[in-house]
């Protein structure tokens, strides 16, 4: 488990499980100032994943089904869940665990009757986020098997990665970082190049939480990435994923693109980690996965036109192996995980 996880959960229910509110670390405050935020509101939860005060497809995806409970907390009609969860949907569009969990609280709703319908959805919501922990747990266990066969003595194994793919980007444990999470319980020498990531700079997140976990890393500019490639300075690239093709395509936070190219003209290997809840089997390939543009004023440009994709999209050729709950695997062979 990732560090300050007692203190600081991203995503908590109620403390007396009164099916009423849930918390969540506001984390467009960190790394300055740790502030839990109750949502009691459907609007509430809409508005915290739209300006990422949560953030991360698998956290986005609990949220939200914490959304569709709150939002139907004085009708769970049919037009209430279908306002409920198009107001959701329309929050961001290229994390498909967002989607996929809306799908499947829809899935159960529906099957549900209309008195049941409240307590179902704080179930299910539940279920998805206990079921996100202990996939990104079995991910942790699957990437250690990596860092281990890179183990030489007491060197520390050099991980990159970009962006935040830590607990903070989940429920709990993390996708990218769960391996290096495992590697230091374990006991094995490990030290994690954290890429800043503009423009919100997710990887001061990645740099709060690992220092809260005690584990040795160094902040980068993005742009140093390559160079640290070309001296043999990094041992293997795991980054996370926000939806992931059927073909292996992967897309996630933008820069990610540029890494995969660097790791391949220095011969890095490259991993996705990422629950099956991002695999997104009806969208073939990465070039059909909808790419968020946010706001200009991210960049801070003035009045300097700004274009600001917050994804990009890394070729399976590029990605020498996806590590989901059930292993890891060559991207090309998902279709083995399409239950
Ligand atoms: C474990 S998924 C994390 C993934 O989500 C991030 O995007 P954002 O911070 O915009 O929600 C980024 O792509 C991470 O790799």
């Amino acid at each position: 488990m990732g560090g300050g996880q007692k203190d600081y959960p991203t995503l908590i229910e109620d403390a007396g499980g009164r099916n009423e509110s849930v918390l969540i670390l506001d984390q467009t405050r960190l790394p300055s100032e740790a502030v839990m935020l109750r949502l009691v509101s459907l609007e509430d939860a809409a508005h915290a994943i739209r300006v990422m005060q949560v953030r991360g497809a698998p956290l986005i995806g609990a949220t939200a089904a914490y959304g569709v409970a709150l939002g139907l907390a004085d009708d769970a009609g049919d037009t209430r869940l279908n306002h409920v969860i198009d107001t959701l949907a329309a929050t961001r569009p290229t994390a498909v665990n967002l989607h996929w969990a809306l799908a499947r609280m829809r899935r159960v709703l529906q099957e549900s009757a209309l008195a049941a319908r409240r307590d179902a959805a704080w179930n299910e919501a539940r279920a998805i986020a206990t079921e996100d922990k202990a996939a990104n747990a079995a991910i942790g266990q699957h990437g250690l098997s990596l860092l281990q066969a890179r183990q030489q003595g007491s060197r520390p194994i050099n991980v990159m990665t970009h962006c935040n793919a830590g607990r903070l980007a989940t429920v709990d444990n993390g996708t990218a970082i769960s391996p290096v999470y495992a590697a230091h319980a374990a006991g094995l020498p490990v030290h994690v190049w954290v890429s800043e990531t503009r423009p919100r700079n997710q990887g001061l997140l990645t740099a709060w939480e690992l220092r809260e976990a005690g584990v040795p890393h160094t902040l980068i500019a993005d742009n140093a990435a390559g160079l640290l490639m070309m001296q043999g300075k990094v041992d293997l690239v795991i980054v996370g994923a926000d939806r992931i093709a059927a073909n292996g395509d992967t897309a996630n936070k933008v820069g990610t693109y540029l890494k995969a190219l660097a790791a391949k003209a220095h011969g890095v290997p490259f991993y996705v980690a990422a629950p099956l809840s991002t695999i997104d089997f009806a969208c073939s390939s990465g070039d059909r996965i909808p790419i968020e543009e946010r706001a200009a004023e991210e960049l801070g440009a003035g009045d300097t036109p700004v274009a600001n994709p917050a994804f990009d999209v890394t070729p399976a050729a590029l990605i020498d192996g996806i590590i989901s709950e059930r292993g890891i695997v060559r991207p090309g062979t998902l279709e083995q995980w399409n239950a």
